[in-house]
């Protein structure tokens, strides 16, 4: 019995390996226009993370645009780092625009528990339908409870992702959204399903913006894969972090670990993904999805 339950791991392993091998090709090949209404402190991380992968990004927010630009694009990437409410039409109105086009859209709710304003906004946000939410364990967390938190530290996490699994499977079953939380593990859930990547370096936490990067690459996986939403941003999270980990092996601190993580994701090989993707399922009993479904009522209001 455990030897077919290793057999069926190792299975499991290959064939994340290889999805995130395909998605990671299809991306290159493809090279899908990314739209990122983005914060001022990531902009210039997340254009490069998405040229490292193959992608095509464009930092373009002005209202006036949107109805020109949006429609050619692959996917939106809204991220309210820096928000001002000066931003909030825009953010909105391209995510409605991506809709109905029937683009996928990605929402980054950075510091979503911090104040008032912010989880106001995030939760108008995710009630415009995002196909992926993507954030930390504390915004994920906020999220779910639809309210700001005692304990916040801005736009860095006070909870490991573990600590989230539920209100991530809450919040994607009230949503309808693919829900990630990013850590040491990341967990991606659509409400049913739970899985984790365990790929990245802790390092990562002291370079800014990588979080907000990873956001961009996951609009860019389900770009090429959208009906498919839950496995290309599963596969995004896991190659974002095995970069990192060949990345760290050269890096001598942070600075030298944006670099050489941007350089180690361009470069990423069939070999290497195959031999380091790290997927497992987080959550296979049934009984215990059925309690986390219990709970789901608590963001009816979205
Ligand atoms: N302890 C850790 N070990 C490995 N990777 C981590 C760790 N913490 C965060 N990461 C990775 O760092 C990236 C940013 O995640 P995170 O720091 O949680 O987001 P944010 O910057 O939005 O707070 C993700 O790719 C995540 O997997
Ligand atoms: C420091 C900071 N302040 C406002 S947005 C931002 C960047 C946050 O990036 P990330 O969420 O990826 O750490
Ligand atoms: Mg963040």
């Amino acid at each position: 019995m455990e030897e077919m339950n290793m057999k069926n791991g190792e299975e499991e392993q290959e064939n994340w390996g290889s999805r995130a091998w395909t998605h990671l090709t299809e991306l290159r090949v493809q090279s899908p226009l990314i739209q990122c209404i983005t914060n001022y402190v990531s902009m210039d991380l997340m254009a490069n993370t998405l040229l490292a992968a193959g992608a095509s990004p464009a930092m373009v927010h002005t209202l006036e645009e949107l109805s020109d630009f949006t429609p050619h694009i692959h996917a939106l990437c809204v991220n309210v780092g820096t928000l001002s409410p000066d931003w909030v039409p825009s953010m909105k109105l391209a995510a409605q625009l991506a809709s109905q086009l029937g683009k996928p859209w990605v929402l980054d709710p950075v510091a979503a528990g911090a104040t008032e304003f912010r989880i106001r906004v995030c939760l108008e946000l995710v009630g415009l339908k995002p196909t992926v939410i993507r954030g930390n364990a504390s915004e994920i967390l906020a999220l779910s409870k639809a309210s700001v938190a005692r304990s916040s530290k801005g736009v860095d996490s006070s909870h490991e992702s573990t600590d989230a699994v539920e209100a991530a499977v809450s919040l994607a079953q009230a949503s309808g959204s693919i829900v990630a939380v990013s850590g040491a593990v990341d967990i991606v859930t659509d409400g049913n399903r739970v899985v984790g990547a365990h790929n990245g370096v802790p390092m990562l936490q002291k370079i800014t913006a990588t979080g907000c990067a990873v956001t961009a690459l996951i609009a860019a996986f389900v770009a090429v894969d959208p009906s498919h939403a839950f496995e290309a941003t599963t596969s995004a999270l896991s190659l974002f972090g095995v970069a990192a980990e060949l990345g760290m092996d050269m890096a001598k601190g942070p600075a030298s670990l944006r670099m050489h993580l941007i350089d180690s994701l361009y470069a990423l090989d069939q070999a290497t993904v195959l031999q380091r993707v790290n997927i497992t399922n987080m959550l296979t009993s049934p009984s215990l999805l059925d309690l986390l479904g219990t709970k789901s009522g608590i963001l009816k209001g979205i």
